[in-house]
């Protein structure tokens, strides 16, 4: 049976990127959903959004929805300080494994957690289950209709503290509208937005940055 796209990506970065080294991962995916298969990663432009928040925050604990190929988790956990963590939550079991080797390749699976099930389910079993206090830094990236449900479930189970951070991708394409009609309008966060452009195209997108208030 024919190969996925998401397993043609893994197999180019198994047999070009250089083991253990994140960066390697990142640039060979790029390069490949650049030259050869257009792939949902955050990718090189948007991830220096990503990257640049989360040196900001220099979270101990992160949250990542929708990990997909794992793309953005090898990006996120490269830059965790000795002792912190991402928990990454996928529910498609193809994407779950292809990832768990992408992360493994990248040498990070030290301090990333791939929870498999989807966010509704795996985000009230965060602090019993796997021991979460509060997260410092959240990336939302997975169908864009649960941003603004799976924001409301995380503060409704107490997962948020004063200063935890949101970044959501997409905002412009494909869009999250009832995510950025939630937020901009509510008064426990405080939003900007960071204008650029669609992975590995020239089409305007943006992400936006939440920080709630308590
Ligand atoms: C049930 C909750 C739940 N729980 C757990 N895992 C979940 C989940 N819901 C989804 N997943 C997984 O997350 C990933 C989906 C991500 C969804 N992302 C986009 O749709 C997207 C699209 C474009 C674009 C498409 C077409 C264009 F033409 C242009 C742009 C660009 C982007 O950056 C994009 O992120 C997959 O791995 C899902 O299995
Ligand atoms: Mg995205």
């Amino acid at each position: 049976m024919n190969q996925s796209k998401e397993r043609r990506i893994l197999n180019f970065v198994l047999q070009n990127a250089v083991r253990g080294d994140p960066c390697s991962v990142m640039e060979t995916i790029d390069k490949y959903c650049s030259e050869k298969e257009w792939a949902m990663n955050v990718g090189d432009v948007k991830g220096v959004i990503l990257d640049k928040t989360v040196e900001e925050i220099n979270p101990k604990v992160a949250l990542e929805l929708g990990t997909y190929c794992g793309y953005s988790a090898v990006r996120i956990a490269r830059l965790l300080k000795a002792g912190a963590c991402l928990l990454t939550v996928e529910f498609n079991p193809e994407f779950a494994a292809i990832a768990k080797q992408m992360i493994e390749f990248a040498g990070v699976q030290d301090k990333v957690k791939l929870l498999e099930g989807p966010s509704e389910v795996i985000i009230p079993q965060l602090k019993k289950k796997y021991e979460v206090d509060t997260l410092d830094f959240v990336f939302v990236d997975h169908w864009k209709d649960r941003y603004a449900p799976d924001t409301i479930l995380l503060q409704e189970c107490s997962l948020l503290r004063k200063g935890s951070v949101l970044l959501a991708d997409n905002i412009i394409f494909p869009g999250a509208p009832e995510f950025v009609k939630y937020i901009r309008n509510n008064p426990r966060f405080q939003c900007s937005t960071y204008p650029s452009y669609l992975e590995y195209m020239k089409v305007q997108d943006a992400m936006e940055k939440a920080v709630f208030l308590g």
